[in-house]
Parts: C-alpha cells; sequence; structure tokens
C-alpha cells in the first residue's frame, strides 16, 4: 500500500459473499458485501443465526463460500495464517496439555511472532498455575488460555467468536481491556461477535450489524449514531417524512423514533442522538429497516469480480 495513499488498508473485504450449508439449506450468507478497514475494532453483532460465526469461519479459511469473494490481509482466506488468529466458539485446546505445553506449543507452531511474556502475562492475570492441564480448568479459564495462544502470536488480524461469552463479568472486564489496550497500541484489526451489545460501545469503534445474511449497518460507531437520531414529539411517523423511520412507538400522545435523517429535523420535533445500544436495539427489532453501509465499510467498486 503507498505511504501517499489516503485510502485506509483493508482487512477483510467481501463481495457478494454467499454461504448454503448443504444444497437445499438456507442461506447463512446472501450476496454479503462489506469491507473492514485495518486497525479498527469491529463488533460483530446479530440475532442467533444471523451468520456471524460461519462469517468468521469464512474469513478464516475453515469454511468455503457458496458465492462471492473474499480476501483477507489482501489474499485467499487461510493464507495468511501466521497473521490471524482466530478463536472460534468452542475454543479448540488439547485436553491432556498442561497450561504451559499449551503456551510452549504456541512459541513452536508461531516461530519469530510468538510474545511469551504476553501470553503468560495473560493466563497469570487469572491466577493459573501453569502446570495445570487444560482438562480441569473451567469453561471461563479455558477461555483465557485459548485467548493468551490467539493472542501470544501477535497476529494482525483477530477473529474472535464470542470471546468472553463465558467469563465472569469481572475477568471480562479485565481481559476486554487488556485485548483492546493492545489492539490499539499495536494498530490490530479485531472482528468480534459478540451478544453483550453494552460493552461494545467502550471496547468498538466499528460496527457489522449483520441480519438476513447481509450487513444491515456498517461503519465507524461514531459515523452510524450521528447519521441517526432518537426523536420525540407530537405526530404520526407520516409527519417524520423525508427521513427514514427505523422504529417508531406511541408515547403519550405523540411518538418516540429511531430516525435515519434525510436533511434538517424540523425544530419542532425534540432530538437527540441514539447510544450504540439504542441504535442497535432498533435495527434488530426492524429487520426490514433499510441498511447502511458508510462509505469506508463498502465493499469497493474494483473487488467486485465474482
Ligand atoms: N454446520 C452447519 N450445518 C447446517 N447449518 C448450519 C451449520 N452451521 C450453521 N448453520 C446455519 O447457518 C445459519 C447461521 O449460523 P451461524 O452459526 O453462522 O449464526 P450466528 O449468527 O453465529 O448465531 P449465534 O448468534 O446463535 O451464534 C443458521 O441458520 C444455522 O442454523
Amino acid at each position: 500500500m503507498s505511504s501517499t495513499s489516503t485510502t485506509p488498508a483493508v482487512a477483510i473485504e467481501a463481495t457478494g459473499l454467499g454461504k448454503r450449508y448443504g444444497r437445499h439449506g438456507h442461506a447463512a450468507l446472501d450476496a454479503c458485501s462489506f469491507r473492514l478497514p485495518a486497525g479498527r475494532i469491529s463488533a460483530l453483532v446479530g440475532p442467533n443465526g444471523a451468520g456471524k460465526s460461519t462469517l468468521l469461519a469464512i474469513a478464516a479459511g475453515l469454511l468455503r463460500p457458496t458465492s462471492g469473494s473474499v480476501t483477507v490481509l489482501g489474499a485467499a482466506p487461510g493464507e495468511n495464517r501466521d497473521r490471524v488468529a482466530y478463536l472460534s466458539q468452542d475454543k479448540p485446546l488439547y485436553p491432556q496439555l498442561s497450561i504451559a505445553d499449551t503456551l510452549r506449543m504456541g512459541a513452536e507452531l508461531n516461530p519469530g511472532r510468538w510474545d511469551a511474556a504476553y501470553a503468560s502475562r495473560i493466563v497469570e492475570q487469572g491466577d493459573l498455575a501453569p502446570k495445570t492441564r487444560v482438562r480441569s480448568l473451567s469453561g471461563g479459564q479455558r477461555t483465557r488460555v485459548a485467548l493468551a495462544l490467539a493472542l501470544g502470536k501477535r497476529p494482525e488480524l483477530m477473529l474472535l467468536d464470542e470471546p468472553m461469552a463465558d467469563l465472569d463479568p469481572l475477568a471480562r472486564h479485565e481481559l476486554m481491556g487488556t485485548l483492546m489496550a493492545d489492539a490499539a497500541e499495536h494498530g490490530t484489526t479485531v472482528l468480534m461477535s459478540s451478544h453483550i451489545v453494552a460493552e461494545l460501545a467502550d471496547a468498538c469503534d466499528h460496527l457489522l450489524l449483520l441480519g438476513g445474511g447481509r450487513i444491515r449497518l456498517g461503519g465507524g460507531i461514531d459515523d452510524l449514531t450521528a447519521a441517526h437520531s432518537l426523536v420525540t414529539g407530537r405526530g404520526t411517523a407520516d409527519a417524520l417524512a423525508p427521513h427514514t423511520v427505523v422504529e417508531s412507538r406511541a408515547a403519550g400522545r405523540g411518538l418516540t423514533a429511531l430516525i435515519r435523517r434525510d436533511g434538517p429535523l424540523d425544530s419542532a420535533w425534540e432530538s437527540q442522538e441514539p447510544s450504540l445500544e439504542e441504535l442497535i436495539l432498533a435495527h434488530l427489532r426492524n429487520p426490514g429497516a433499510p441498511a447502511l453501509i458508510t462509505p469506508g465499510t463498502t465493499a469497493s467498486a474494483a473487488a467486485v469480480t465474482a
């Protein structure tokens, strides 16, 4: 990438990506297109069955798409495995190995990249004795070791499938802090699926919301929230034209609505910027709302080769 270019480097670019499990299965991903700029910490959210795990596994090179194309760090998925860490929901580890053996394996598998001190620190923060065998760890403790293994290789891109789901709130807070501080310091790109929307606002600066196998919302969190308003006032949803009403609800004699603005808003409406949680919940409750993918997150025309 040219240093004079103003176009940010791209970590993942998907164009018309489709995935069908089995010949007659429904589409888990359906013509899904987006671009994830490098260096972003992106939340991948969506209802159960939206295709989040499918998308992450395709990006990791473990599943083949049925249609469309995807590049990861500029190459086909799986080609840059040493620069990409993928943590699946089941976090596979060898149960008979000790924690120390597991980290040693990480060092052997990632020659020249492995950061032993960092991996050990993640384990130590959980008060885990290195001699403990993986099979005797709790689910949350196993998650910590799996994260140490993934992060110790100092990846440029982390694909994390609900990484914090089985950690207690304190451990989650602490590990999320470690992960995000580290990603910011090293410019690591993170794509992380999660259902814990409230936590994402602190940790992430980018959002991909999947629904119906496609991206419904994609872009920098600040840009996406700034494009919407939470409005209250007298009148019906029709009175909000030409703005796009994502969700509206009767409130007393009037209305509360989450809208995507199209031009200035009539001053008769009280208006405020929605929180990330309000934005995501409104879109999850209204899957038919029109998609918004901001320019930096739109797949480039040049990538449309399928
Ligand atoms: N191995 C599989 N065989 C058949 N169908 C599958 C398989 N894996 C996923 N699916 C289907 O693909 C769709 C997307 O699943 P996926 O696991 O990617 O969703 P998700 O967004 O990660 O869900 P969750 O939030 O529940 O983890 C679902 O309808 C699911 O039933």
